[in-house]
């Protein structure tokens, strides 16, 4: 498992915004987007290519082009969803499946509530889009939901990261494909398993408390 954090000062600056517990839900949904076209940017370095020729105005030349089938971008509900528009700018042409994915918060199991994705995802290379990795317990499912399926290569891209949350997942992936991508990884888990600093409930700063 392989895990990088972005360190850019414009990264840290709409972190900062983004952690403040007086920033709107507008302002709140258009940082998520910055910042993971950011993390993108970083985490599509290995999206497979192939040779492409073209004619410029000039002459013939080889450059590149995505690599068939295409990437595909999974968004894990809700909180995952306000990170894909960020990601399919930068990957316009890339395909999109969902995971519907919730941590019951007194016992911090995780129930799989809706799923639509390809049947056989052999070979294929999955970015998996889940601001929060706390517990790691979410993306430990996703991933091995994924890898069930066939995926061949996956990388995730999270906002926030806790220390204890990526020893678990190193010690259950230590040896897989798996990449992840952050802005910050955070200091600790607090009682409850909110990471810390944090910036609080992901999808309820999205998308409004649910009960
Ligand atoms: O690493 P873990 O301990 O598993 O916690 C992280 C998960 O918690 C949040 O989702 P949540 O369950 O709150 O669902 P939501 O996106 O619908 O709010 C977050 O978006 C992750 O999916
Ligand atoms: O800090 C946390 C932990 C889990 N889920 C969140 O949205 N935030
Ligand atoms: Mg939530």
């Amino acid at each position: 498992m392989r895990v990088t954090v972005l360190d850019h000062p414009l990264v840290a600056h709409k972190l900062t915004v983004l952690r403040d517990k007086d920033t709107t839900s507008p302002v709140f949904r258009l940082l998520v987007e910055e910042l993971v076209t950011l993390l993108a940017y970083e985490a599509t370095r290995q999206v497979r290519v192939e040779p492409v020729e073209i004619e410029t105005p000039v002459t013939r030349t080889t450059g590149v082009g995505l690599s068939k089938p295409r990437p595909l971008v999974v968004p894990i509900l809700r909180a995952g969803l306000g990170m894909l528009e960020g990601m399919t700018r930068l990957v316009p042409t890339a395909e999109v499946g969902f995971l519907g994915m919730a941590r019951n918060e007194d016992t911090l199991d995780i129930i799989t509530y809706a799923e639509r994705l390809p049947d056989d995802l052999t070979g294929r290379q999955v970015f998996v889009l889940d601001p929060m990795l706390a517990t790691g317990g979410t993306l430990r499912e996703a991933i091995k939901f994924l890898y069930r399926r066939g995926a061949e290569q996956i990388t995730c891209i999270c906002l926030l990261a806790a220390p204890e949350g990526l020893a678990a997942l190193e010690e259950e992936l230590g040896d897989s494909e798996v990449s992840i991508v952050l802005a910050a990884r955070d200091e600790r888990l607090n009682e409850k398993s909110y990471i810390v600093p944090g910036l609080g409930d992901a999808g309820d700063r999205l998308y409004g408390v649910v009960d």
